[in-house]
This record gives structure tokens, sequence and C-alpha cells, in this order.
């Protein structure tokens, strides 16, 4: 059973991301980053690869795309905040980020 992050968990699991370029988003449990590509088709390459990931690990990210861009919002909404499949799907998306020339 998933769980919210304790105030350890989320130094342990949140100070990592931080460094990362995610900032925690106003008024929410949740994390928040943009992602910047060279255009929309490597964006949506991005986008693409995450799918897969968040289907397969069941936690899907709230995330708009504008041309090269892509904001990605994570919580969990199960519990109503930030859980361990936060932190689990950012480390992923910064992975995916860097493995694509352009991503920042
Ligand atoms: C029914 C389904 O398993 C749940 O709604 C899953 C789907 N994806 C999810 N994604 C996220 N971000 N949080 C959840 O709590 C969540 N729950």
């Amino acid at each position: 059973m998933n769980e919210k992050l304790s105030d350890t968990g989320r130094k342990a699991m949140l100070d990592p991301l931080f460094a990362t370029g995610w900032a925690l988003v106003e008024g929410r449990d949740a994390i928040r980053k943009t992602f910047q590509f060279s255009d929309f088709v490597e964006a949506f390459g991005f986008m693409t690869k995450v799918a897969l990931y968040a289907e397969k690990w069941n936690h899907h990210p709230e995330w708009t795309n504008v041309y090269n861009r892509v904001e990605v919002t994570l919580t969990t909404h199960d519990v109503d905040g930030l859980s361990s499949l936060d932190a689990k799907l950012a480390r992923k998306l910064d992975a995916l980020c860097e493995a694509m020339h352009g991503g920042a």
C-alpha cells in the first residue's frame, strides 16, 4: 500500500530532485519541472517514453506540452500528496531527458 512521504523520506527522496530542477508546487503537495527540447517531435517523443513507464508503474503525470516544452507535475492522488512513486517517476523523467539530446 502506497503512503505519503514522511519528513525523513521527503529529505532523502526530494532533496536530490530539487538539485535537478524539480520544485515544490505552491499550495499542493506536489513537485513540478519543465523540460525543454529541440522541437515538438523531441518533446512528444519524451512524453511517449514517459507514458510507457507511467502505464507500467500505474503512476501517471499531470502534464502540459507547448511546442518544445513539457511541464510535468507529480503527486499521488491515492494518498493526496507526494509518495515514493512520485520520486521514482521523477528520477525516470530526468534519466529519459538526459538520454535524449537537448533535454534540459
Ligand atoms: C485506478 C488506478 O490504479 C489509480 O487511479 C492510479 C492510476 N495512476 C495514478 N497516478 C498518480 N499520479 N496517482 C495515483 O494515485 C494514481 N493512481
